[in-house]
């Protein structure tokens, strides 16, 4: 389907979304990026081609769909200026801003909004992201549609079943690419201290981060058979997840993402 996306915040998220549309067939005429970085509308024009502007308003104009990508601290005085022309038109309206609810945004736009809030993540910059969404009642059946179509241009989307657990997908996957980073640090860091160059720990520490998640996305066995079929009893694996265990790993991640989630309530403001 044939829509004019604009992108408010021309940063990380939005270039990834944009050049994911871009590779999946979408023609740069069709997107817009705004923000007040110059520097980050440059890179845009350069890498992907697309329309940029520093007005917000103008860019709104023609938008079938907006998608706000700003940080959750700014999303007040950026929607502020824009909710004229946005409640004129009625473009569908997807944010991916963390924290920021649907009350929030219609208690700023008015009633009568379309609104998608969800939360991807940038291994959307690799076409592997995954995102969770929530739509408003305002949200058409062909919204929703678009919606999902944009996200599924950069990996995996789900609707989820109430706005909640868009604040859960934030602590589990939006935020989860930094937790399997910081594995990834602790085992090339853990490799060199067992006398292995910095370049082959690395190596192998990410080829295997990566064979584990294509074993685990495309075999029918769980998660917790695959690591069972590795632990030799009385072998290696059994030592060191009997030490990750001890030191309560489990509790470590549960405790994380639930910081993570609670973050994500306060930061609606
Ligand atoms: N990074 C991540 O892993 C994820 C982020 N998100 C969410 O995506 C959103 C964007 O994050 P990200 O792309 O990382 O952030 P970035 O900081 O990379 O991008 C935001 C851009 O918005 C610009 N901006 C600030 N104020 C305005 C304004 N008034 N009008 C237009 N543009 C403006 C910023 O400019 P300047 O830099 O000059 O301030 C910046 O270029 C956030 O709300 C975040 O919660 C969601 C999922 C994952
Ligand atoms: O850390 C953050 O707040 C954003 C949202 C999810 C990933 N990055």
């Amino acid at each position: 389907m044939t829509m004019k996306i604009t992108f408010i915040g021309a940063g990380n998220m939005a270039s990834s979304l944009a050049g994911g549309l871009i590779a999946k067939g979408t023609d740069p005429i069709n997107i817009t990026l705004s923000d007040i970085n110059e520097q980050q509308l440059q890179q845009a024009r350069r890498t992907l081609q697309v329309n940029t502007t520093r007005d917000n308003v103008n860019a709104c104009q023609k938008a079938d769909v907006v998608v706000l990508a700003v940080k959750p601290q700014v999303m007040d005085e950026v929607l502020e200026p824009v909710k004229a022309i946005l409640q004129q038109r009625k473009p569908l309206i997807i944010s991916i801003a963390a924290g920021i609810t649907l009350g929030k945004m219609e208690a700023i736009l008015g009633a009568g909004m379309p609104i998608v809030r969800c939360m991807p993540n940038t291994p959307a910059l690799v076409e592997s992201g995954a995102t969770g969404l929530f739509a408003n009642q305002q949200v058409s059946e062909l919204q929703r549609e678009q919606a999902r179509s944009i996200m599924t241009a950069v990996g995996l989307a789900l609707w989820v079943d109430n706005e909640d657990q868009i604040d859960a997908v934030t602590a589990l996957s939006g935020s989860g690419p930094a937790y399997f980073f910081l594995v990834m640090e602790a085992m090339v860091a853990a490799g060199k201290e067992l006398g292995l160059s910095e370049q082959v720990a690395k190596q192998l520490t990410l080829q295997t981060a990566l064979g584990s998640a294509q074993m685990a996305i495309t075999s029918d066995v769980d998660p917790t058979e695959l690591r069972r079929r590795v632990t030799s009893p009385g072998g290696t694996t059994e030592r060191a997840i009997g030490i990750m265990e001890q030191r309560q790993l489990r509790d470590i991640f549960k405790q994380a993402l639930d910081g993570a989630y609670q973050r994500s309530k306060e930061l609606a403001g």
